[in-house]
Order: structure tokens, then sequence, then C-alpha cells
């Protein structure tokens, strides 16, 4: 019996009025939030769109058990990006995405190997890959609400598929893939805000923002009183738990946070967002796959896309709501990356003047920031 079925029995059962039953069911974020928390649970979710439907796996959750359960729906597809369709040399037919068909002797270990590129070195006798075009197999818009969600879980963006007829099978949440698909900005609501002292300044206030949409957590850090009528010196900065914490000398995200306040101190007067965004937005857990990659040889930007991610996963309207939230209409920005102004622009803030931040080059991320420069437009 589907979930739906279970509460509305339990409900009518109790003689509870339809109401009631309609408090219970799941709206459109519960549901999202509910498969983006079984995918990484290795559960897996339903996924609708045009009258068909398929069950889908996160790639990288995905037990033995399940793979099996999944094939023995008949037509198991594996969902890929097309950047590592590239790595795989698998022909994509959907434009940002490939649908491998999976193999009758496939099993938990080739799902794992196709969609993480960890061993592509050491086993790169993987494929040939036969990908599905057209009609055949799920939809391309099915398979990509799939990856989509993975991404979203900050799992691997690689996802399992096999056609479903019927309804949800028990215990099964369905999302509609138009629901995961659809463009749309996290609603960002302030949580709290209280005072805390800062080295850099004694007053700085700290705010909590927070989205009913995912489990992302962003912070605002005041620093003075920035007046709301002229442009405040902002930084919008993705967190960084290896540059920001434990002082990792691959990268100048550290120095760039600590030099970002020590200004906002000196000014007196500062706005600096620590966005939940890490590893530009792939998670911890895949920057550190893209460091093991970058051990192997490869650049940021192509171990990123070697894991099927595009070289910057983040949303940078995020930044630009929790700036509006508080008041601000313009800003000076904290920044080398080109791609930040624009992205303000875009999204109505204003950007009066980018101030430089560089800070931190050592021996050891010099390579990253030359890559940022050539690929990726950043400013040396
Ligand atoms: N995927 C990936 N992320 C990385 C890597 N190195 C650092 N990061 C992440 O990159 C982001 C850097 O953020 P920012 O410093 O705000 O952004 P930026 O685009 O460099 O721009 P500015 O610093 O403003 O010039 C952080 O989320 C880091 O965790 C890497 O090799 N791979
Ligand atoms: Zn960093």
């Amino acid at each position: 019996m589907s979930l739906s079925g279970l509460m509305f029995q339990s409900a009518s059962r109790r003689g509870i009025e339809t109401g009631m039953t309609d408090a219970l069911a799941l709206d459109a974020a519960e549901r999202l939030a509910r498969a983006r928390a079984d995918l990484r649970m290795g559960l897996p979710v339903m996924l609708t769109h045009d009258g068909a439907s398929a069950l889908a796996l996160a790639a990288e959750t995905a037990t033995a058990r399940r793979v099996e359960g999944l094939k023995a729906l008949g037509g198991a597809t594996l969902a890929i990006t097309s950047k590592r369709a590239e790595t795989l040399r698998a022909r994509a037919y959907d434009g940002d995405l490939a649908r491998i068909r999976v193999p009758g002797d496939a099993d938990r270990a080739w799902v794992h190997a196709t969609a993480d590129p960890a061993e592509d070195l050491s086993s790169p006798m993987k494929g040939p890959f036969a990908t599905l075009r057209g009609e055949e197999g799920p939809s391309p818009t099915l398979a990509r609400a799939a990856i989509r969600l993975a991404k979203a879980a900050r799992l691997l963006p690689a996802a399992l598929l096999a056609p479903l007829v019927g309804p949800a099978p028990e215990g099964v949440v369905e999302v509609p893939a138009a629901l995961v698909l659809e463009a749309r900005v996290a609603p960002l609501a302030e949580v709290v805000s209280a005072r805390v002292p800062l080295a850099v300044a004694q007053a700085g206030r700290v705010h909590v923002f927070r989205s009913p949409l995912d489990d992302a957590e962003h912070v605002a850090v005041e620093i003075g009183s920035p007046s709301r009528d002229a442009p405040v010196l902002a930084r919008l900065h993705s967190a960084c738990f290896t540059g920001d914490l434990l002082g990792s000398l691959k990268c100048d995200c550290g120095p760039q946070l600590h030099a970002a306040l020590a200004r906002m101190g000196a000014e007196g007067a500062g706005v600096l967002l620590y966005l939940d965004q890490e590893g530009r937005g792939i998670g911890l857990a895949n920057k550190m796959r893209a460091y093991s990659l970058q051990d192997q040889g490869f650049d940021t930007v192509e171990a990123n896309h070697r894991l099927g991610f595009e070289d910057d996963e983040r949303d940078f309207r995020i930044g630009a709501q929790i700036l509006k939230a508080l008041g601000f209409r313009s800003v000076r920005l904290l920044t080398n990356n080109p791609a930040k102004v624009a992205r303000m622009e875009e999204a109505g803030v204003r950007v009066t003047e980018r101030v430089p931040l560089r800070v931190g080059l050592n021996d050891q991320n010099a390579a990253y920031l030359a890559t940022k420069a050539a690929k990726s437009g950043h400013l040396l």
C-alpha cells in the first residue's frame, strides 16, 4: 500500500475529516526533502513525467539488493551527465546527459565503478557502453530529474532507473520530475540573529538563513552598522571546510575569508555571506573525490568534469536574496571572480565596484589559481 494510502486509511478510521488528511499529505518541498533523504539512504524514489514513471536509485548509495531489485523490473538504465559520459567515451544523445543500458550481468560494483571516477585510471577497461536515444528506456526528463536529485543530495551525479507501472510501491515517495527540474531559487528566511563580537570588530552580528526547500544553512556576518542606502563592502564566500577551518594550502579560501573580515573591520562596516556551497556546490565528499583526482594529475576543472559535475555548481542567486533580505541593494564586492559580479547584477544587486582580494598564494595552490584564471575567468 502506498504511503498516502496508509495515511488516508488511518485518518479515515479515526473519523478525522478530509482536512486532516490534507494536512498529512506531503507538499512539494516535503516530497523533495524526502526524495533527497531517501536517495542518500539508498532507498528508491518514484519519478513521474508525462504519464510514465520510473524507480530511481542514486548510483553511489545503491546496495546490491536494490540494484538487483531494480534490474528485476526490466530494462534498467544508468543515467550519467554528459561530462561523465565524455570520460567514459559513452555517447550522450540527450544533450546534458547520457542514458546507459545496464548490461544483464552488471552488478552493484559495475554501477559504482561507472559512476565513480576513482578507479578510472587503475581499471581503464570500462565499457563499451551502449547508450539509449529517443524513446528508448526512461525518458531523458526522468533521467535528468534523478541526476538532479542525486546532486541535491550531494551524491555522485548518477542514478539507476527502471520503468515502473502502477502506483508507488509501499513507502516509496512519488515525485513529479517537473518539481525537481523547475528552476527555483530557494525562498530563504532569516531564522535568528545574534551579536557576536569578533577579533576584527566588536560590532559583529551573525544572521542565520534557511530555506524550506533544502537542508542548507547560510550565514550573513554583519560588521558594524552598514547603511542600507549606500553600497556595502560585501563578500560572498563559499564554504571551504579544508581552507577555512583546517588551513589547507590547496586553495586560497582561508586567507580570503580572513582578509575580507579584516578589511570590513578596518572600514568599520561590511557584510560577509558564508554560503553553504562547499566545493563550488558539490559537497565535501565530492570535493575530496576531486582532490583524489587532482593527485592523479587532473586540474580542478577536469576533476569536476570526470566526476560528472560542471566546473561550478553554485547558485549565487542565494547570496543576492540574502543581501536583499538584509536590506542591501548595492555592494562593493570583494572578489576576483567576474562571474560573481555578473550573477549579482542579474539577480538585481548592483555591484558599484569589484574590490580585488589577492591573498594566500603559495607553492601548493599556484597551479590551482592559475587554472581558475585560465579556465574559469578569475582575475589574478
Ligand atoms: N570542486 C572543487 N571545489 C573547490 C576546489 N578548491 C576549492 N573549492 C571550493 O571552491 C569554493 C571557492 O569559493 P570562493 O572563494 O567563494 O569563490 P571563487 O569562485 O574562488 O571566487 P573569489 O574567491 O570570490 O574570487 C569553495 O566552495 C571551495 O570549497 C576544488 O579543487 N574543487
Ligand atoms: Zn578552499
